[in-house]
This record gives structure tokens, C-alpha cells and sequence, in this order.
């Protein structure tokens, strides 16, 4: 049995690429591999199939792997419905809110069944790679730790820290993150590997000698800017962006940028046809604009419909439709294209509402948490149960009224031959080209996959590394000052 916790020092450092890549990589030597993270933040999430929750990347990563997806892979999540408040998912399930506050003293009960979740993952593949969150020298949260450092711990696995060299001060803060963990965690911390870099590798090379040389520890490899390995977007919102200039010769797709924009990554497979320029936006003008465009998924329908008329984008999107412009709106995009949406059980605040009243729908949020997997690609996660009420045409998940489509299932777009269907319509309705129907969603991905664990192969001392993940952390020196002491 092996294990691996990959943390960085910083959020967005590279942590859910590197674990991905390694996950393809040793399954391509025959290795039973499972990813791991024991609490997500991100909005962005699916539904596996047995009906378990879990974050996105984490299921990427289980693709990767050639795993099945399961809730023990990541089992807390949590999805931010506000800056103070998170809906939690514990091991696939709606758990509870939680303020941040609150969160401390929870926290316990969460870590049990993380651990447990972790074990249960050991005893039944040969390793489990595990990502950490933010960085794990979060000195004033260490105490309660269940991701980083006191995951760590409690597996004693070997940890390989991360570092985004394009930022710059990459080697201090890899030494820092070393030199402010106790002895304990600093004898976990068994090396570095540098990401993102683009240069020439020979001008680095001493940067990273005297880095092995002030913490008695390896760096592992230099991975080079890989952006082209784009993979499921990620909580940044600037990653799915393709944008290529108004050009006559693409669609362009404009996406409402909701502040709570969910499963974003539902526009990643417009983003893969070439014929296609995505962009996110908050802009009447560009909503007007563009030739197609998205209202995503959203954690908070009711907030983001607020938004949405403070913004004077709901008149944009009024206009459109009348102008019989194409709209298509995706779960909470779509339950607020629709009229009435009611929430008697409180689950985003309470009351009646009244939609865009552009779609013949009616929502009303229930108690219970819908997650389905309805079709091949599409999957569902919800409360707010949409009911088409009036005249309007099918549309999978949904409904359509002229150029307006609509439909609660995210993962629609994924099937090749329905997003084919889609676009083709689309340009025909707005003089642009249409796909060709060659690009498979499902293809571009493995290569992806593929791609991403040559890039490990090629830069990364795998051998050093299998031997740290099967025999764990080796004897490395203590750093001082060592944790500070509370004060
Ligand atoms: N995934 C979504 O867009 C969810 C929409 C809405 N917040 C609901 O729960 O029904």
C-alpha cells in the first residue's frame, strides 16, 4: 500500500494538475490507484453513479486513474453559497450549512469521517494519491487540519510540496513552508516540485541546488507551462475562457458570470469546438452581442436573478428573446429564465420570486437535494424543481421556446452528437459556422489525460518518487524556527 499527499505553496500552485497527471501515470504501469482530497471547496462538482456528490476535479481524477468515482474520494465538499456560508456534502450527501464560524467546531466530526473515508480508499486500492488544500503551513488553522498536514498525519504519508514558479519566489516560499511547520509535519515534508515553468531549465538548475541544499530535500521535477493541458475548468473562472478576437469567422458565446456561477465547467465543452469563442461576462452590451448566449448553473438562483436585474442584464437578456436571438439557460440559468420560483423550505432564503418570465416554467425549491445522472453525459444537482406550464417544445432536461432553450441537466453539451445538433442550429440562426462534428468531448479529454502524465513521465523523477510513495517519508532535516508558538 502507497500513499502521496502533493500540497502547494499556495492555492492554484498546480496541486489538482500534478495529482491528476500522476494519477494517469501509474495506472499506465498497471498501478491500482485512487485520488483522494479530503475536503473540496468549489461549486463545481458531480454526481457519480451511485448518486454521491463529490468536486469535480476529484472525479477527473478518478478518470485519470481509471477509477470508479465514489464519495470516499473526496467527502467533504464544500459549496460556498456566500463569502460567510457553505452548504456542505458529506461523503456524496447534503450535511448542513455551515458559517464560517461554526466551521471550527464542526470541524471534528468532519475529520472523522474524512479519515474514515481515507481508510476505507487504502484497504482497497494499492495507493491513494491525496491533494491537499491552500497550503498546508496555514499556521493559524494547523490545530484542526484534516486536509494538509494533520491528514498527513493521521496516514503518515509522505508529502511533496508544489510550487507555481511563474508567480516568482517560488524557493522562498518552499522553504518557508517547510520552515514554519513543527518537527513532527517537517519530517512528513519529504521534497518540492516546481510548476509552471517556461525558460531555460539550466538557469534554474542552481536555484534548485541551493533549494536541496538549505532543506535537505529533493525537488522531484520541473514542469513546464502547460497551459494547452486544460482539463475540467477549475475553480478559477479565467481558465475556461477561449476568447478569440469578434472575429466574424466564430459563434460567440457569451456566459453570464454570476457571482455564484455553478458547474462552470458545463462550458467547456462549447469551448472545445474551434468554430466557437467563449467568453464569461457581466456586460448589457456584450450579453446583447454575442451570438449565443449562457445563463450557467448557479448556487443561489434567487441572489444571482437579484444580480442580474441590478446589473441591467436582465433587459439585455429581454431583448434578446424578443429579438429572437438564441438564449440558453442551464439549471439555475434556466429556473430563472422561467416565471414564478417558489422556496417554502427556506433553501436559498425563503419566499415567492418571479423569474425573467421568458420560459412557460415554474420552480419551486424543495427540502431534498436532487442528484441524478438522467442521460449518458448530463447529470443533475438541484433543489429547485422546474415544471414546464405552458406551451413550449421539448428540449432534453428542459424545454424550448423559440430561440430560448432551457434545461436543468449541466453535462447536456458533453454528448458530442446533442452539442453537434445544438451549434449547427445556433449558427444557422446566426450566419455563423457550425461545428464540423468531428471533436469528440470524451477524446479531447483522455488525450488530455494522456498528455498531462507524459509531461510526468518527461520531467518528473518518477523513480524517485515511486520509491517515496512505497516506502514513505525518508529522514530529512529540521528547519528552524520550526511552528511559531501561539501568542
Ligand atoms: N446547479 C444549479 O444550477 C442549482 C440551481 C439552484 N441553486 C438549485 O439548487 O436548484
Amino acid at each position: 500500500m502507497g500513499s502521496l499527499l502533493i500540497a502547494g505553496t499556495t492555492s492554484d500552485a498546480g496541486k489538482t494538475t500534478v495529482v491528476t497527471g500522476l494519477c494517469r501515470w501509474l495506472a499506465r504501469q498497471g498501478v491500482r490507484v485512487a485520488p483522494y482530497k479530503a475536503q473540496n471547496m468549489s461549486n463545481n462538482s458531480m454526481v457519480c453513479a451511485d448518486g454521491a456528490e463529490i468536486g469535480r476535479a476529484q472525479w477527473i481524477q478518478a478518470v485519470a486513474a481509471g477509477a470508479e468515482p465514489e464519495a470516499a474520494m473526496n467527502p467533504v465538499l464544500l459549496k460556498p453559497g456566500s463569502d460567510r456560508r457553505s452548504h456542505v456534502v458529506l461523503m456524496g450527501e447534503p450535511w448542513g450549512e455551515l458559517t464560517a464560524r461554526g466551521f471550527l467546531t464542526e470541524r471534528a466530526e468532519l475529520a472523522k469521517a474524512a479519515f474514515a473515508a481515507y481508510d476505507d480508499l487504502a484497504s482497497r486500492y494499492d495507493v491513494v494519491i491525496s491533494e491537499g488544500a491552500g497550503s498546508p503551513t496555514e499556521i493559524n488553522l494547523r490545530q484542526s487540519d484534516y486536509v494538509n498536514m494533520g491528514l498527513a498525519q493521521h496516514i503518515q504519508a509522505p508529502v511533496v510540496v508544489v510550487g507555481d514558479i511563474d508567480r516568482g519566489g517560488v524557493f522562498a516560499s518552499m522553504f518557508g513552508t517547510v520552515a514554519l511547520l513543527d518537527a513532527a509535519d517537517q519530517a512528513l515534508i519529504s521534497g518540492f516540485l516546481v510548476n509552471k515553468f517556461r525558460g531555460d531549465a539550466s538557469l534554474l538548475q542552481p536555484g534548485i541546488d541551493m533549494l536541496t541544499s538549505a532543506t535537505g530535500r529533493p525537488t522531484y521535477g520541473v514542469l513546464p507551462w502547460l497551459p494547452e493541458l486544460w482539463l475540467d475548468s477549475e475553480d478559477a473562472l479565467d481558465v475556461p475562457v477561449r476568447r478569440t478576437s469578434g472575429s466574424a469567422e466564430v459563434l460567440s458565446i457569451a456566459v453570464v458570470r454570476f457571482p455564484r456561477i455553478s458547474n462552470f465547467t458545463d462550458l467547456d465543452a462549447l469551448a472545445v469546438e474551434p468554430t466557437n469563442s467563449v467568453f464569461f461576462t457581466t456586460s448589457p452590451a456584450e450579453v446583447r452581442d454575442a451570438d449565443l448566449l449562457v445563463l450557467p448553473g448557479s448556487r443561489a438562483t434567487v441572489s444571482d436573478l437579484e444580480w442580474l436585474r441590478s446589473m441591467g442584464l436582465a433587459e439585455a437578456v429581454a431583448g434578446r428573446v424578443a429579438a429572437g436571438r438564441p438564449v440558453l439557460g442551464i439549471c439555475g440559468g434556466y429556473q430563472l429564465l422561467g416565471g414564478a420560483i417558489s422556496d417554502p423550505h427556506g433553501v436559498e432564503g425563503g419566499g415567492e420570486h418571479t423569474g425573467l418570465g421568458l420560459l412557460p416554467v415554474a420552480t419551486v425549491f424543495a427540502a431534498e437535494k436532487v442528484l441524478a445522472r438522467p442521460a449518458r453525459t448530463a447529470y443533475e444537482i438541484h433543489h429547485g424543481v422546474a415544471t414546464v406550464v405552458g406551451e413550449a417544445a421539448e428540449f432534453p432536461g428542459g424545454c424550448r421556446v423559440g430561440n430560448t432553450w432551457g434545461t436543468i441537466w449541466h453535462g447536456l453539451l458533453d454528448d458530442d452528437a446533442r452539442r453537434h445538433a445544438f451549434l449547427t442550429e445556433v449558427a444557422e440562426l446566426t450566419g455563423k459556422p457550425a461545428p464540423d462534428g468531428t471533436v469528440s468531448f470524451a477524446a479531447l479529454r483522455e488525450s488530455r489525460l494522456d498528455r498531462l502524465a507524459d509531461a510526468i513521465d518527461e520531467y518528473v523523477d518518477t523513480a524517485a518518487l515511486m520509491k517515496l510513495i512505497e516506502h514513505g517519508p525518508t529522514a530529512s532535516p529540521f528547519i528552524p524556527p520550526g511552528a511559531p508558538k501561539t501568542v
